[in-house]
C-alpha cells in the first residue's frame, strides 16, 4: 500500500435499504469531515485472530447497551462487562462505538482495552461499528482495538481496499457476510476471519439457520480462514448447530441482558445434554 493510496467512498453506502441504509447515512455525516492520512506501516499482532484460531469454540461476548430491535438493552459499566465476560470464558470482546442506535462509544472502547490491559492473558477487543471511513479504522488501532468489523453489506467489492488498509494499520477485520453474493466478496478480498450474521440487517429479522448453512457454503469453496457465527444466540441449544464447523460465536444481546454476565457467558459455552433438546 502506497502513501498516495486514495480511498473511494463505498459504492454501496448510499443505496442500503432499511436500518441499515439510515445507520450508513448518519456515519456517512458523522465522518464526512474528517482527515485520514496513510502513514507508516504498524506491526500485526495478530492478537484476535490467534484467540479465535485456539482449538474448540470460541465465544466473542459483545458490550451492546441497545439495539435497534430491541431497543435498551441493559445499563452497562463497559469495564465491569469486559471483566465479567472473561471470567465466564470470553475470549475476545466486541464493544459496539456506535452512539444513535447501539449506545456505543469510543470511550466504551477505551474503558474495555484498559480493563483487559491488567489481566494476565491479553483478550482481544473488536471495534464494532458500521465502518464507512478510513479514519475510523485509524481510531480503532489508536483506541486500542485489535481488530475492526468491516461489512461487506455497506463496503461491496471495496472491502478489499479497507481489508488492506486494516492490516497496514496493524488490525485484524472480521470481515461480515449474509448471503452467498457477499460471502463471494469477502473470499475474493482475501478476508482472513469471516463473521457469518444470522440477522439480516435491512429487516433486523434472525435466521439460525443462515451460520451452518454458509460456513458450508465456505468450506465447499475451499476456503481455509475462521470463520464465525454471529447474532441470535441466547442458549447452548442455539450454538449446537455451528459448534463443530465455526471458530467462533459471536454474542451480544442475550448476555447483556442477563444480568449476570458472568454466568451467561458461562453458561451458553456449555454443551447441552440430549434431554435440553439438542437439534
Ligand atoms: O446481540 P446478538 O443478536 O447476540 O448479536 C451480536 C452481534 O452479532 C450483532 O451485534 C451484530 C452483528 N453484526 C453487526 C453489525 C453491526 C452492528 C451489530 C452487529
Amino acid at each position: 500500500m502506497t502513501p498516495a493510496h486514495r480511498f473511494s467512498p463505498p459504492s454501496k453506502a448510499y443505496t442500503a435499504p432499511g436500518v441499515l441504509g439510515r445507520i450508513v447515512s448518519e456515519r456517512t455525516q458523522d465522518y464526512a469531515g474528517a482527515s485520514f492520512t496513510l502513514g507508516a506501516a504498524r506491526p500485526r499482532a495478530r492478537r484476535f485472530h490467534a484467540a479465535l484460531a485456539a482449538a474448540g469454540l470460541q465465544l466473542i461476548a459483545e458490550v451492546k447497551g441497545a439495539s435497534p430491535s430491541q431497543g435498551a438493552i441493559a445499563k452497562l459499566d463497559p469495564a465491569a462487562a469486559a471483566q465479567s465476560y472473561v471470567r465466564g470464558g470470553a475470549s475476545c470482546l466486541s464493544v459496539l462505538t456506535e452512539p444513535r442506535h447501539f449506545d456505543g462509544s469510543a470511550e466504551a472502547l477505551r474503558q474495555v482495552v484498559a480493563a483487559l490491559d491488567n489481566l494476565a492473558v491479553k483478550v482481544p477487543v473488536l471495534r464494532k461499528d458500521f465502518v464507512i471511513h478510513p479514519k475510523m479504522l485509524e481510531e480503532a488501532a489508536d483506541w486500542g482495538a485489535s481488530a475492526a468489523l468491516l461489512m461487506v453489506s455497506i463496503l461491496g467489492p471495496d472491502v478489499g481496499e479497507y481489508l488492506q488498509l486494516a492490516h497496514h494499520l496493524g488490525l485484524d477485520a472480521l470481515v461480515e457476510v449474509h448471503d452467498e453474493a457477499e460471502l463471494e466478496v469477502a473470499l475474493a478480498a482475501g478476508a482472513e476471519i469471516i463473521g457469518v450474521n444470522n440477522r439480516d440487517l435491512r429487516t433486523l429479522k434472525i435466521d439460525l439457520h443462515n451460520s451452518p448453512r454458509m460456513i458450508a457454503h465456505a468450506r465447499a469453496a475451499g476456503y481455509e480462514g475462521l470463520l464465525v457465527a454471529e447474532s441470535g444466540y441466547a442458549t447452548p441449544a442455539d450454538i449446537s448447530t455451528i459448534r463443530r464447523s465455526a471458530d467462533a460465536v459471536l454474542v451480544g444481546s442475550s448476555l447483556a441482558g442477563s444480568g449476570d454476565l458472568e454466568r451467561a457467558a458461562r453458561a451458553i459455552l456449555q454443551e447441552p445434554t440430549p434431554t435440553q433438546g439438542e437439534k
